[in-house]
């Protein structure tokens, strides 16, 4: 399979031009903070020192986990499918949050477990009615997990703007990304699972056994693709195909909570330069984001302990963006303002 080839930001003599630019606005250095470095960041992804952001969007991939039956969610399968209508009627936190700021929403059916009627804003990217059960089989066969990333690297493809949000829906899928979480980082179990949709301490420790059991029973799958298909989603491993394609078209990546980094980890793997792309819009309140985001060295710009997911802290984290493209573009500059310079 051929999978999308990323090059590295790294280019010094933009990086020192940026740097000028960015000094010379009517601030003292450095005060804006993170902005700064999202902006150097922003110019060196665009490669220029005159940065704009167009037609932001956040990809939601739905899909359905077989290890679902193994009681790691704290609601029913049902649900996936039944929010996915509920991000279609608008009314999910991510439908208000991306309305409010402006940022255009696409759901992407990866294989959720039920039959949806057409739907003219529906992308329908089924792989099948939900993965199989981990504990006991592999989620999904080779083939699938192909298709998923192929799908995903399509679905950018056909996109127009260079800002990419990623969101997810899919009961059970924090016991996927803390599995995937534990095999591309070595971290143990116990500290990359997490509350999830809210079970309790004993479900937390259920979820752990429920891991460490199927990570014996699938003992020796250590390549990243062949972890993404055993312990993986089809919404994750669609995510996955989709971030790696981002990257290569040179876009603005806003990557969500626990379960959208969990893709992302393995599509870093795959092609570490990836990191270069990505702003990470929030540390979630799910247990294991945190150490999750320090083995990538990211700086997440929210803590809000926000723990949903859907893509909602990119809607809330792309203004931030906004305004590091805008200060750079627009401020005035010492010169332009005549505004005196620090004394020596
Ligand atoms: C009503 C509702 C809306 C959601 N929106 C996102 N999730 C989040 O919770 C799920 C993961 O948690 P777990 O692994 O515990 O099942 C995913 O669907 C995730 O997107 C939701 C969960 C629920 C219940
Ligand atoms: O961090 C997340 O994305 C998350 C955490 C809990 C449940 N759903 C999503």
């Amino acid at each position: 399979m051929h999978l999308p080839f990323i090059t590295a930001t790294a280019n010094a003599a933009l990086s020192m031009q940026l740097d000028a630019a960015i000094d010379s606005k009517t601030k003292p250095p450095g005060s804006l903070g993170m902005l700064e470095v999202l902006a150097r960041q922003l110019g060196l992804i665009q490669q220029t020192t005159s940065v704009a952001l167009t037609e932001p969007v956040i990809l939601v991939f739905a899909g359905d986990h077989g290890v679902a039956a193994e009681g790691v969610s704290a609601y029913p399968q049902s649900v996936t499918w039944q929010m996915v209508e509920n991000f279609l009627a608008q009314g999910a936190a991510i439908n208000v949050f991306a309305r409010q700021n402006g940022c255009a929403l696409v759901v992407v059916d990866a294989g959720v477990n039920h039959a949806f009627g057409p739907r003219d804003s529906l992308v329908d990217r089924k792989i099948a009615y939900g993965t199989q059960n981990f504990a006991n089989q592999a989620a999904m066969t080779t083939a699938q997990c192909a298709q998923a990333l192929a799908d995903g690297i399509a679905l950018v493809d056909e996109l127009q703007g260079n800002v990419v949000g990623f969101g997810e829906m899919g009961i059970a899928n924090t016991t996927a990304g803390a599995a995937l979480m534990h095999k591309l980082t070595g971290i143990p179990v116990s500290d990359c699972v997490g509350a999830g949709t809210g079970v309790s301490a004993e479900g937390v420790r259920h979820k752990q056994h429920v891991i460490e059991a199927a990570v014996s029973h699938h003992a020796g799958v250590d390549d990243p693709l062949a972890i993404l298909a055993t312990f993986g989603g089809f919404e994750i491993a669609m995510m996955a195909g989709a971030m790696l394609r981002a990257a290569e078209r040179r876009m603005v990546l806003l990557i969500d909570g626990f379960i959208v980094t969990s893709a992302l980890l393995v599509a870093a793997r795959l092609q570490p330069a990836i990191l270069d792309y990505c702003v990470f819009a929030h540390c979630s309140g799910e247990h294991g984001h945190k150490r999750m985001l320090d083995t990538l060295a990211a700086r997440p710009l929210l803590q809000l302990d926000m723990r949903l997911g859907e893509g909602t802290a990119c809607a809330l984290a792309l203004p931030l963006l906004q305004a590091a493209a805008g200060f750079l573009r627009e401020m005035a500059t010492f010169g332009s303002a005549q505004v005196a310079e620090k004394l020596d």
